[in-house]
């Protein structure tokens, strides 16, 4: 069957099958049950140069990474960190130079256009745009994958039902997705990418279109799709807070080359890379600007004043702001100004801010335990 395919469409959508194939992807439409075993996926060095008229850009370079099967994992970095290109390494839209893709253990660098077919239903994607039909109703745009692939008219009626209830949208099948909100239109995407029940889904920049409301529900939702159908999902973003709020791992590019990697919570916790930090740094909060103004480096004995002090913490050994143990290692009145903690898979990372009277050094010292790194950032008056 031919399928009308709009300018607005991206290729990556619609996955043409082969004739021959046709009756096996039916079978398998009718074998097949939503919670699949989730996929791993591993790069081995990946390399990518992009060659044209204008000349070669190394894209990625030596990317040696392991995506594990159920995850959610986060690739982050700037524009042009190399992002979409590892991304599209995984259906093989790019094919990468250098290295191997192992999907669910197999190197998918040999396959033919058939077997592509095939990883490209197991590979689900969606896209920052939506990559919606605008000239076909919701139901339409679900079912355009399976209508593709051949599968019987019932088998459509039925998966693209259960696809539309899984994503909360039973109620617009008959929507033209010029009357959808943007998210309920990445939604419609979701849904389409779930029609060939995937085992990997990829989210390419999936909530930057989006209001920060409407990016938590869809963030919600693909938590809630990652558990519910056991699907290894696999995202690319450039916010932290998209990372916070949904990875349990991430891994940083910059200039096509990974420079961080691990639990979010750790690398939340203590970035090891500049490119980390200046990523991190919108969600980090500054020293309140009424302090800020009045703080003094050096201490002046003369005057009656407050040491500000900041006690990170890491994530790391279980360590937790105690504000009794605080308090009383201190030993004098202390007042909390700023916390700005977060607590990532049960690690806490951030600081708080205190103001206490001007500390002698070993009381100063007692803190030391009590936190990650401790640090008087300066003086202000007692009035502060
Ligand atoms: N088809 C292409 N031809 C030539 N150069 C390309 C092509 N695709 C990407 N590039 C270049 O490769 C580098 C990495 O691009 P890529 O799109 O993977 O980065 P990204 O991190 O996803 O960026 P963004 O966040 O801006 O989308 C960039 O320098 C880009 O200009």
């Amino acid at each position: 069957m031919a399928a009308v395919i709009d300018s607005d469409i991206a290729p990556a959508t619609v996955w043409p099958v082969p004739r021959a194939e046709r009756s096996q992807t039916v079978i398998e439409e009718q074998g097949a049950e939503p919670g699949q075993r989730p996929c791993s996926v591993v790069f081995e060095s990946i390399g990518k140069t992009y060659t044209s008229s204008a000349g070669s850009v190394q894209a990625l370079r030596d990317i040696s990474l392991e995506i594990p099967a159920g995850a959610i994992y986060g690739i982050i970095g700037r524009s042009g960190a190399g992002k979409s290109s590892l991304l599209r390494t995984i259906n093989r839209l790019e094919k990468p130079t250098d290295g191997r893709v192992l999907v669910d253990g197999e190197d998918i660098g040999g396959y033919d256009e058939d077997t592509l077919v095939a990883l490209r239903r197991r590979v689900g994607m969606i896209f920052q745009h939506f990559n919606l039909l605008s000239a076909k109703t919701v139901w339409g745009n679900v079912a355009l994958p399976l209508i593709v692939a051949g599968v019987p008219r019932r088998q459509i009626e039925e998966r693209v039902s259960e696809v539309l209830a899984l994503v909360g949208l039973e109620d617009k099948r008959d929507t033209y997705p010029s009357r959808l909100s943007g998210g309920q239109k990445q939604r419609v995407g979701i849904a389409r990418a779930l029609v060939h029940h995937p085992e990997i889904l990829l989210c390419d920049e999936a909530t930057s279109a989006l209001d920060p409301e409407t990016t938590l529900s869809i963030l919600q939702l693909l938590k809630d799709i990652n558990r519910r159908l056991n699907l290894t999902i696999v995202l690319i973003t450039h916010e932290m807070s998209v990372i916070r709020e949904i990875c349990d791992h991430v891994v940083v590019l910059e200039q096509g080359q990974m420079v961080e990697s691990g639990p979010v919570w750790r690398v939340f916790g203590n970035p090891q890379h500049a490119a980390t930090r200046a990523l991190l740094q919108p969600l980090h909060r500054d020293i309140p600007e009424d302090v800020a103004n009045r703080l003094r480096v050096e201490a002046d004995p003369a005057r009656h004043e407050d040491a500000i002090i900041a006690l990170s913490y890491a994530g790391e050994g279980g360590l937790e702001p105690d504000i009794a143990a605080i308090a009383a290692a201190i030993g004098a009145p202390v007042r909390l100004l700023q916390s700005s903690l977060d607590r990532i898979d049960g690690h806490v990372h951030g600081r708080l801010l205190i103001a206490t009277r001007r500390p002698e050094s070993q009381r100063l010292a007692r803190l030391d335990g009590l936190a990650h790194e401790t640090r008087i950032l300066g003086y202000v008056d007692v009035d502060v």
